[in-house]
Parts: structure tokens; sequence; C-alpha cells
């Protein structure tokens, strides 16, 4: 019987046949994300380096002797690998279960391929069960919570959180997400929204799903 970590484990190692070699990585966040990680290093020598979605994941790599490089001196990259909170059939995603969202969500828009690793227990019918993340400027917290109310969810602020941008996170309960691409438009239109854990316009390419029998590849 494997456990939710060996899991993770499994889709993160697998992950490594989809990295081409030569060319920088874009790595998500995450305890998924720590496996895939520590599987990169293993193949090093083969990268040019790594462009991070977190301080977490980062000072990660570094530990590790993976360059990390600056995004805004790069056009574009093959692959980014990131975890995610919930995944429904299309391949849509909550993410931000660690607070990176808005970064992960600007490194998947400049990868060309998006990979998607998680455990058999992120596969959902509907989005929404995992409290929906959104990032907010902290002086727009109260306001952005009462416009996420009126749509039908129940804002909590995270305590004790500030995400590495400076900013809050509200977590949404109680919403059940049946139009994921209109929901995350919609919640980033609230001024005082930096961005939302919905990932939808831009859905995983290639999912790849560790499970009790080995992993599953979605694409
Ligand atoms: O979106 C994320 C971080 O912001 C993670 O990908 C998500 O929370 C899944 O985490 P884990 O791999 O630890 O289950």
């Amino acid at each position: 019987m494997l456990t939710q970590d060996d899991m993770k484990r499994k889709a993160a190692w697998t992950a490594l046949d989809y990295i081409p070699r030569h060319t920088i990585v874009g790595v998500g966040t995450g305890s998924t994300v720590n496996h895939f990680i520590d599987a990169l290093a293993s193949i090093k020598e083969d990268i040019e380096g790594a462009v991070s979605s977190s301080e977490q994941s980062t000072e990660r790599l570094k530990a590790l002797g993976i360059p990390v490089l600056d995004l805004n001196s790069i056009d574009s990259f093959a692959v980014y690998v990131d975890g995610a909170d919930e995944i429904n059939p299309d391949r849509h995603m909550i993410k931000g279960g660690g607070a990176a969202l808005t970064r992960e969500k600007i490194v998947a828009a400049v990868a060309e391929t998006f990979i998607c690793i998680v455990d058999e227990s992120k596969e959902v019918p509907v989005l929404g069960h995992f409290p929906l993340p959104v990032e907010v400027i902290p002086m727009a917290s109260s306001y952005v919570a009462r416009e996420l109310n009126k749509i039908g969810g129940r804002a909590v602020l995270r305590q004790g959180v500030v995400t590495d941008n400076g900013n809050q996170i509200l977590d949404v309960h109680d919403l059940e997400i049946q139009h994921p691409i209109q929901l995350e438009a919609q919640i980033n239109n609230i001024v005082g929204v930096v961005t939302n854990g919905i990932f939808a316009a831009r859905a995983a390419d290639i999912v790849l799903v560790g499970s009790q029998q080995g992993t599953k590849v979605y694409k």
C-alpha cells in the first residue's frame, strides 16, 4: 500500500521522462514539486537551469546545485512542472494551497507545456471542494472578501501568511465551480485581486497521476 507521499514521488520522478535535455525547466511549488526538484538534481548536468515560482523552491533548487535563472531574461522555455490542490477531467486546476499561485501562473504562462504532477487524491469531477486561494493586495482584503461572498463563496483570510509578493491570501469556501474559465476571469476582475487559484484559461497539457497502480498519464 503506497502512502500519499509515495504517490507524489512516483508522479514527480515520472516527470523526468518529459524534460528535454539542454533546456531551462520551469519549477512550481509544494511537496510534490519538492520530489521533482530532487529528481531534477539527478540530471542537473544535462539542463541549463531552472525558473522558479517561489522563494521556497528557489532555496531547494540552489541547495541541490541547480542554477536559478531570472524569468525576465528568458523569452520562453519548453516545460513547466507543478502540482495542484485539485484537478478536473478538463485538466483545469485549483492551485495556491502553498500561497505561490501568482508566480506559478506567471511562470506557467511563459512555458510551452504545463505538466501537472499529483497523487490520485487530487482528482475531482468538479473543482471547489478545496477552498479557492485568492491573492489580494492587503488594503483591499475586506472589500474583496465581500465581493467574493456576493458570488456565493465564504472568504476566509489565511492567518499569518504573507506571499512572496508581500500580499495576503483569502481562501474561498463553499464554491462549486461549474464554469472554471468564466469564474477565473470574473474573480480576477475584482479590484484588489492579484490573481486567483483557478488555472483554467491555461490548463495543464499533461497530467501525471501517482496512484496505487503506478503513474497514470493524461494528455
Ligand atoms: O499550488 C501549489 C502551491 O501554491 C501546490 O502546487 C499545491 O498546493 C499542491 O501542493 P502539494 O504538492 O504539497 O500537495
